[in-house]
């Protein structure tokens, strides 16, 4: 496999490859586009689903050029109902049209029998709801996020899995230890195992140089701090910034693997809007910073 194949029957790259493409190109930044009903009353919106849909579609139409990754908040576009769902279905279609790529933040999570129809909503070819990556918490256990790991891996997709997530309280459960590793670190090592099981055989002389498709969530508050990175490949989504008082330069300080981050700011970039200028400005500056990264 070289590292422009195609995954069978789907025609596109993996979530590696387009992900280091895209990124390549306009910086290694994620949107995340969380319309909180005091964004959309400070973008003078109604708290509806028109609200909705003008703030929502309207980040992607502003910056959808200049930003690599948005990361829809299903949970606020949810709370409209069936006419919330519909407009996240149009904007996850305006990210695909704009060229960038689309993380639904889901944290979908469920034993596997239902976990397969998560899959199918989120990570299967024709879904409406299909995204170029899914969050997902394996705090059900990692055996039952696998329909997950199947479905993207046989469309080209991605999956971020939680590890350890950005709130204080996260600590306690993601950070007790059983036969000396943490829970967080046990996900990140069985996500790179799954990483490594699509890799061609070493023996084969075909070569895949791109990050495997499955990816974790470590929140940039406390950084990579006990968690051991060093044989992941993945990309790692790091929210946090902005709002919750992480900066691109403390994650520069916080961990060592600058090269797989994709730093993710949600209400830090929306406040700058609704002027649409505001928001290229604000997404300007954040990708500039992303610089120390390398
Ligand atoms: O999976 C996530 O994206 C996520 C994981 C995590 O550990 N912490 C975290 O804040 N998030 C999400 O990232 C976004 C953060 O938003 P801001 O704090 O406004 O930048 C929210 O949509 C959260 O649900």
């Amino acid at each position: 496999m070289t590292s422009t194949d195609p995954r069978p029957g789907t025609g596109r790259p993996s979530y590696g490859e387009r992900l280091a493409a895209v990124t390549g190109r306009r910086g290694r930044l994620c949107v995340g586009i969380d319309p909180h009903p005091g964004l959309l009353s400070t973008w003078g919106l109604a708290d509806d689903a028109s609200g909705l849909e003008v703030f929502a579609r309207g980040v992607v139409s502003a910056v959808g050029d200049l930003v690599a990754v948005f990361k829809p908040q299903s949970a606020l576009f949810e709370r409209f109902g069936s006419a919330g769902i519909a407009v996240l279905e149009r904007v996850l279609a305006d990210v695909a049209a704009a060229g960038a790529l689309s993380v639904l933040d889901a944290k979908r999570g469920d034993i596997g029998s239902t976990m397969a129809g998560y899959a199918r909503a989120y990570l299967d070819d024709g879904g409406p709801l299909a995204a170029d990556a899914l969050t997902v918490n394996p705090y059900l256990g990692l055996e039952a996020l696998e329909p997950a790991f199947t479905a993207a891996a046989a469309s080209g997709r991605g999956l971020y899995v939680l590890a350890r997530t950005s709130n204080p309280d996260s600590a306690q459960l993601q950070l007790a230890t059983r036969d000396g590793r943490t829970v967080a670190q046990t996900v990140v090592d069985e996500v790179q195992a799954r990483n490594d099981a699509l890799r061609p055989d070493p023996g084969s002389g075909v070569e895949s140089g791109a990050a495997g498709p499955f990816g974790v969530v470590v929140g940039g508050t406390h950084g990579q701090a006990e968690l051991d990175l060093s044989a992941f490949d993945g990309s790692v989504l790091v929210p946090g910034v902005g709002a919750q008082g992480a900066t691109v330069a403390d994650l520069a300080e916080r961990f060592s693997v600058p090269r797989l981050l994709l730093p993710s700011s949600s209400r830090g970039v929306l406040a700058a809007g609704p002027d649409p200028s505001g928001l290229r400005q604000a997404v300007t500056a954040l990708v500039a910073e992303t610089a120390v990264l390398g």
